[in-house]
């Protein structure tokens, strides 16, 4: 099922990523409107992180075409623009499995150094909004802490609070509950529901099916590459299109 929108605020078009031989990300075109929630699934392996990295052009796809908003680029195999490139990253918050942060910044000010290098917030501004998104996540709290002096979920909500400070129109999750325990996860995903309920455009790649089956409004289900289903999450789990979907629901779900 597609779901081309005439409204959509990312539109990817035939995007290709090759590494050496192997086509990581093979013809995949994808739309997606204003406050839509999106979850990428498939086995390990499948191009989901691959995929979300092109979508903020962390990863520069070697053919195909890319809009984020009004920030629009076609890609040829020639040296991309980096203003383009910023452009598209102006919109784009990521949320990385890894957390990615300062070890040695605190948590208030790890959220605040990209607002003052990359959107030029003087260093006032960068702190109050920063306080601000860490409260969202529920850490104010924990504003002057240390990463090291945070569990897992604690850091992985600093990297949220971290994407959201940038004011971005489109967040993307990289499998942010992977390394994480079940109920520090599920912490996680509370403050993604939260998110949701308040209109955020957001791409999670996950393996977490509840969150993809109970959040998200579109599911797209990766293998080799390719999106070869995309669907509402109950059509998706209930009554998949694809053997190959059937397979690997089984393979995950147990039944
Ligand atoms: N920088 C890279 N260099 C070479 N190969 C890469 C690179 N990044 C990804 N790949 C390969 O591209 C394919 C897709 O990887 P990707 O990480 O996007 O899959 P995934 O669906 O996110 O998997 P997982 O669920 O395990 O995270 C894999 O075969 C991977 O080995």
């Amino acid at each position: 099922m597609e779901h081309s929108s005439g409204h959509s605020f990312v539109q990817a078009e035939h995007l290709v990523k090759r590494f050496g031989e192997h086509r990581a990300i093979d013809d995949v075109s994808l739309s997606i409107a204003k406050g839509e929630v999106i979850s990428l699934i498939g086995p390990s392996g499948a191009g989901k992180s691959t995929l979300l990295r092109l979508l903020n052009v962390l990863e520069t796809p070697d053919s195909g075409t890319l809009r984020v908003g009004d920030a629009a680029m076609t890609f040829d195999g020639t040296p991309v623009k980096r203003a383009r490139v910023l452009a598209i990253r102006r919109h784009t918050g990521m949320v990385f499995q890894s957390f990615n942060l300062f070890p040695h910044l605190s948590a208030v000010q790890n959220v605040a150094l990209a607002q003052m290098r990359v959107l030029g917030r003087s260093k006032d501004e960068a702190r109050t909004r920063a306080l601000a998104q860490l409260e969202r996540v529920g850490l104010a709290a924990k504003a002057d802490a240390y990463p090291s002096q945070c569990s897992g979920g604690q850091q992985q909500r600093i990297g949220i609070a971290r994407a959201l400070a940038m004011d971005p129109d489109l967040m993307l999750f990289d499998e942010p509950t992977s390394g994480l325990d079940p109920e520090v996860g599920a912490e996680i995903l509370a403050v993604m529901r939260e998110l949701a309920a308040d209109g955020t455009t957001m791409v999670m790649a996950t393996h977490e099916m509840e969150f993809a089956r109970h959040v998200s409004h579109w599911t797209c289900v990766m293998v080799e590459g390719a999106v070869i289903e995309r669907g509402a999450p109950a059509q998706v789990f209930d009554a998949p299109e694809h053997e190959r979907t059937r397979r690997f629901l089984s393979a995950v779900l147990g039944r």
